[in-house]
């Protein structure tokens, strides 16, 4: 078996005690890939400090470079703040060319926030993906890039497989769109606005917008290049963004760890009543997995963060919860996990657009859970979880990562758990199967 290659079916191991491990997570998806994107864009060098190699990421830089972005990866020795030694990419914005193609695989933030960046390129840039990419949603870009000026080709559906055919320029100006399926709509046409002649005026006109602390990222991401951007928090009109057209700096940037990847190690604290530490643990983020700190507080675990990191404590009991996930979405899978073994029931709130994620995520984990014995239904909206005694068996992760860490959380505490295709948790943390068994100390 080639290295780090994993059977179909992963023996999740159980938990033979509380945990006591320190868990290194590897850098933030999210932060990674607006910061290439925003490098690219530049106006001169950059650099990724502790980027996250992972299939999303490594997708999106092989997008630029096949668009003519330089991206060198050194071993670097940083004397940048927490950045110290390890990895980091150097960015060379050296212009943006077609025609091209890129693999947008299943990565949401591929799919979103590229297209805007190729209709600055000068030839036609072909898009496509895993199967799965055709069925997320796309028409926010399309559209919106399409009143904005650009040409493209699609099928009609709003969907991938698609061509941007780049103009070398796009005018930009105001446009309204309904981003109530997806949050990457606003921040893809945020990115590149800095670029657009006019900038952009995003109006959100959805009844519902997921993920603000994703939005919130973009726009703190393009301030710190130079950006001016104005929020609906910063003073303007509720669901309004206005960026300005201007040059963007080059920026020497440490990524900060992945939040949303600690969730199953801090989850696996809470399960077995044990304690993993997080190092570096930003003491100020956007990112979204920061709200697992009260999250699974409330779950029954305790937290203090220090200037190591986070130490995560469980107490050996694990509570239900109530809770409205909309604005972190992309922590249900796990929270959903942990539901399962509470004391109490749970609901989980606001997600209806996790039908709409790598797998629908609503489906997937009631039809996994309670093929383990569990008691989940679907509401409109998200979950409800009543907590029974589980058994082993086969949980299936439909390519989505969330689904096989989701897994390997319930198998902590129930024997015999198998995850089908535990590889899949190489779009964001490839390295997760060797993490697992070392944080049990069973490497
Ligand atoms: O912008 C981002 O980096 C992300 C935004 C969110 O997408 P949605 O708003 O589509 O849920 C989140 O779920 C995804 O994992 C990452
Ligand atoms: C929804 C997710 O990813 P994507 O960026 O592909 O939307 C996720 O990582 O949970």
């Amino acid at each position: 078996m080639a290295l780090n290659a994993q059977p179909a079916l992963w023996p999740a191991p159980a938990a033979s005690g509380a945990v006591d491990a320190t868990v290194h997570v590897p850098g933030s998806k999210s932060v990674t890939n607006r910061a290439l994107v925003l490098a690219a864009l530049a106006s001169e060098p950059g650099w990724l400090r502790r980027p996250l190699r992972s299939r999303d990421t490594l997708l999106m830089a092989g997008a630029l470079r096949a668009m003519g972005v330089g991206i060198e990866e050194t071993v670097s020795s940083s004397s940048s703040g927490a950045g110290g030694s390890g990895e980091a990419w150097r960015v060379l914005p050296t212009g943006l060319h077609g025609p091209a193609t890129v693999d947008v695989g299943n990565a949401g933030t591929v799919m979103r926030f590229l297209p805007p960046v190729a209709a600055l390129a000068d030839g036609p840039i072909r898009f496509d993906g895993d199967p799965r990419s055709y069925e997320r949603p796309l028409n926010g870009v399309i559209d919106a890039l399409r009143l904005l000026g650009a040409r493209i080709d699609d099928d009609g559906r709003g969907a991938l497989p698609l061509t941007v055919h780049g103009g070398g320029a796009l005018d930009g100006g105001p446009v309204a769109i309904d981003a109530s399926s997806s949050s990457q709509f606003v921040s893809a046409l945020l990115l590149s606005a800095p670029r657009f002649n006019q900038g952009v005026e995003v109006r959100h006109t959805g009844a519902t917008l997921p993920s603000l602390p994703h939005i919130r990222m973009t726009v703190d991401m393009l301030r710190s290049v130079g950006a001016q951007v104005d929020t609906p928090e910063s003073g303007g009109e509720p669901n309004v963004w206005r960026v300005t057209p201007g040059a963007l700096l080059g920026r020497d940037l440490t990524i900060e760890p992945d939040l949303s990847n600690a969730q199953p190690f801090l989850a696996a604290a809470l399960v077995t009543g044990g304690k993993v530490v997080v190092p570096d643990w930003p003491a100020r983020t956007t990112q979204p997995g920061d709200q697992l700190r009260d999250i699974f507080t409330e779950m029954g675990g305790a937290c203090e963060l220090t200037e190591y990191g986070l130490v995560f404590t469980g107490s050996g009991a694990i509570h239900g919860i109530d809770v409205d996930l909309s604005e972190v979405g992309e922590l249900t899978p796990g929270i959903a996990a942990v539901a399962a073994l509470a004391d109490s029931p749970s609901t989980l709130r606001g997600v209806a657009h996790l039908r709409l994620h790598e797998t629908d995520r609503l489906a997937a984990l009631t039809k996994e859970i309670n093929e383990l014995g569990g008691d989940v239904t679907e509401t409109a909206d998200g979950l409800h979880i009543r907590p029974r005694p589980l058994h082993g068996g086969v949980f299936h992760t439909y390519d989505d990562h969330r689904m096989a860490t989701a897994g390997a959380i319930i198998g902590l505490a129930v024997e015999g758990v198998q995850i089908e295709n535990v590889a899949t948790t190489a779009k964001t943390l490839p390295d997760f199967p060797e993490m697992w068994t070392g944080m049990l100390g069973k490497n």
